[in-house]
């Protein structure tokens, strides 16, 4: 990527600041009373971290973890396989991309908001195969079998995703009993939805960008799964719109920190009590930048609605239709190749108007 294409340059409103103010960051939260018994089934000795979960989901859609029990062996090693992936030439990086059947493999295309973002990728899914349904009929439950793409070079990146996927389950799955108990409810609350889960990690990389002021890494979106488990290097990029006042926030990259935010789909379940909030990635002139999301979603036949204990007939009615989650995953990735000029599917055509 040399000069900057028409169909990177984000509309005059969208583009970054690039002297972003100083501002107080998201919320940092300490785990390590999880540790001590590693499991979350002393409601005492968690109290404290559930009740800064619970603000920070409310106020920010987003926060920081420390002490997270991922061994930072494993995240080392992820990462050095996934630069040594992207500086090989684009041809051989195009031997593993993704296809119409499905979602994983490498990618340099990707739009957002119909605005081309500046950076390469690459998917896996964290079970394979990964069960998704064969159509977009919604009366067709006929289901299709999505499988990953591994590169031959570098050879340690297959076990070294396999290795990360297994830690990084192991704290969103203690996140998902946070929030769950934050909103008053069993900590086991969402575990049977994510058996069968659609769960992917994404390798993102962002090349330097002549143009840091007209394009984005990736365009103003929303993570439309449950939840995410991001890693970001030291280059530092990601914006989080705060809720308060709207204004992007940076997220100062912390070391061994995870940056985790509500996805869409933990909005429907807590009926609005938290949103998934909207954020981008800058681009700088300097230097390529590399992160690690974990989507962590669950299984396709999961009808995504809100919670039962988290609405009332009269007083706190649902505020979403029921939608299935694999016929949304697989109409985002059927937009991705039949260039649709209508909008992409988004979480507010489920809502129930006022
Ligand atoms: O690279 C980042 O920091 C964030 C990436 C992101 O938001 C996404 O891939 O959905
Ligand atoms: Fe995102």
């Amino acid at each position: 990527m040399g000069e900057v294409d028409p169909a990177f340059i984000q509309d005059p409103e969208h583009r970054p600041k690039l002297s972003a103010t100083e501002a107080e960051g998201i919320p940092l939260i300490d785990l390590s009373p999880l540790n001590s018994s590693d499991n979350i089934s002393d409601p005492k000795a968690i109290e404290g971290v559930v009740r800064e979960i619970g603000k920070a989901c409310k106020e920010w859609g987003f926060f920081q973890v420390i002490n997270h029990g991922v061994l930072l062996d494993k995240h080392k090693k992820i990462e050095a396989a996934a630069r040594k992936f992207f500086a090989q030439s684009l041809e051989e990086k195009r031997k593993i991309t993704r296809d119409e059947k499905s979602m994983f493999g490498y990618y340099d295309t990707e739009h957002t908001k119909n605005v081309r973002d500046w950076k390469e990728l690459f998917d896996f899914a964290v079970e394979e195969p990964m069960l998704m349904p064969a159509s977009l009929d919604p009366e067709d439950k006929e289901e299709t079998k999505w499988t990953n793409k591994w590169p031959e070079y570098p050879p340690e990146l297959r076990v070294a995703c396999e290795e990360y996927t297994e830690e990084v389950e192991k704290l969103a799955l203690k996140l998902m009993g946070l929030i769950a108990l934050s909103l008053g409810l069993p900590a086991d609350r969402f575990n049977s939805y994510f058996k069968d889960q659609t769960s992917f990690i994404r390798l993102n990389y962002y090349p330097p960008c002549p143009s840091p002021q007209l394009a984005l890494g990736i365009g103003r979106h929303k993570d439309s799964g449950a939840l995410t488990v991001l890693a970001q290097d030291e280059v530092g990029g990601l914006e989080v719109k705060r809720k308060r006042d709207g204004e992007w926030i940076q997220v100062k990259p912390t070391p061994n920190a995870y940056i985790i935010n509500v996805g869409d789909i933990i909005q429907v379940w807590s009926n609005d009590r938290y949103e998934s909030v909207e954020h981008r990635v800058l681009v700088n002139s300097e230097k390529g930048r590399f992160s690690i999301p974990y989507f962590f979603n669950p299984a396709h036949y999961t009808l995504v609605k809100p919670l039962e204990e988290l609405t009332h007939e009269q007083e706190d009615p649902a505020k979403y239709k029921p939608y299935s989650w694999g016929k949304f995953l697989t109409h985002r990735n059927l937009s991705n190749f039949k260039k649709y000029n209508a909008e992409n599917i988004q979480l507010y055509h489920f809502r129930v108007s006022e």
